[in-house]
């Protein structure tokens, strides 16, 4: 036996007696104490990264890696729900992965059904820091007993206010920015209720485009297409005008302040209902994506050294979310590890505050002292 071997053995030895291990978790208390004293990311998203990786250095199965990888989960939610995290968004399973072996794919789905079901039961997890459980994704793509008990995982904890898990099982970003966009262009179609409105930019820019229509036969074709898409368009929201619902939903109520009424070429005036593109906003698309109600992601962690985002949060990263790639294999992941990035990114923050500040006095000159 090599003496490296003992000394970890030594090593696990001590850790695990019971002095030692009161000491560790009486100082992880004091450094979450003192973390809460700072600001804290309200969303915080992980892509769970190195479950085989680290089964294959400890000569494990694959499944037992996941295993593992899902206590590491457990630890890092107490970890973020009692720093004050509100929303945790996690990358369990990529639309992607269905591509590995029918045995490892059953094996995870297993895991989301067991685990997600324990940790929603009374006195656990979820119920400890008041946090529901919403499954985000392809839910179609999932085999029916696995949705069945994900289902009744979100209905346990959904009155639960204080925090949020999100699972994104089986997930990937670009197809719920298809979603977003699809269901936006839906509700974009449905025929509303004509109502006038001044001007608009698409209103400008058509009375632009016209006046560099210059001769009299461009003139001519242009006023046709005109009328032609105008009467197309008064008689289709005319026909099914009883199915209006004015201002019913947020997406839609905003579409509708957009639409536009007036149609003027040249100074000729045609009355019509035109859907207004400017409509579909950032702030629509919004409202369309599965992690709409929760705060704007603030901070993404990456275990296992890869660098990538991995069609994972493309719409929620924002131009203030820090992104950090760790080295560490997910099942290795742990307080320790999360503290320098939350520390990190609680000076970041101070330092922008400051920074926003002096900006700010520069912007209104000094204040004057009575
Ligand atoms: C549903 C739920 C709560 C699950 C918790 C278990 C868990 C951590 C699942 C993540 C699965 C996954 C595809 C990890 C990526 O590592 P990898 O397998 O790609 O590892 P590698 O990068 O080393 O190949």
């Amino acid at each position: 036996m090599s003496s490296s071997f003992y000394l970890t053995q030594l090593r696990r030895c001590l850790l695990s007696s019971p002095p030692v291990e009161w000491a560790i978790q009486h100082i992880r208390e004091l450094l979450l104490g003192a973390l809460r004293q700072g600001p804290i990311p309200q969303h915080v998203a992980f892509v769970m990264d190195g479950n085989r990786r680290f089964a294959r250095q400890h000569h494990i199965e694959t499944i037992e890696g996941h295993n593992m990888g899902f206590e590491a989960l457990a630890r890092i939610l107490e970890v973020c729900y009692k720093s004050g995290v509100k929303v945790v968004t996690i990358y369990a399973f990529s639309i992607e992965n269905f591509q590995r072996s029918q045995y490892e794919v059953d094996h995870l789905m297993e895991i989301a059904k067991v685990k997600l079901s324990q940790m929603s039961q009374h006195g656990d997890l979820m119920d400890r820091y008041g946090a529901s459980i919403r499954i985000i994704g392809r839910r179609d793509l999932l085999r029916e007993d696995v949705k069945v008990e994900l289902d009744k995982a979100a209905a346990l904890t959904k009155d639960n206010n204080k925090a949020i898990l999100n699972v994104c099982f089986p997930y990937t970003s670009r197809d719920e920015i298809t979603t977003a966009v699809r269901e936006t262009v839906v509700d974009y179609l449905k025929p509303v209720p004509p109502r006038r409105r001044p001007f608009s930019e698409t209103h400008i820019a058509r009375n632009i485009r016209a006046r560099h229509v210059h001769s009299a036969q461009e003139r001519r074709d242009m006023l046709r297409d005109v009328e032609a898409a105008v009467e197309a368009e008064t008689s289709d929201s005319v026909s099914s005008s009883t199915t209006l619902h004015p201002g019913s939903s947020t997406s839609t109520g905003q579409l509708e302040d957009n639409m536009t009424t007036d149609t003027s070429i040249n100074g000729a005036e045609y009355s019509a209902v035109l859907p207004d593109v400017e409509a579909i906003t950032p702030a629509v698309l919004e409202e369309h994506m599965f992690t709409r109600d929760t705060p704007p992601l603030e901070l993404l962690v990456r275990t296992s050294g890869v660098e990538r985002l991995s069609d994972f949060m493309l719409w929620q990263c924002h131009e203030h979310t820090t992104i950090r790639f760790l080295k560490c294999l997910w099942p290795e992941f742990d307080l320790w590890h999360f503290l320098p990035v939350l520390w990190e990114w609680q000076w970041q923050q101070r330092r922008r505050t400051l920074t926003s500040w002096n900006g700010n006095s520069h912007a209104i000159g000094p204040v004057k002292v009575q």
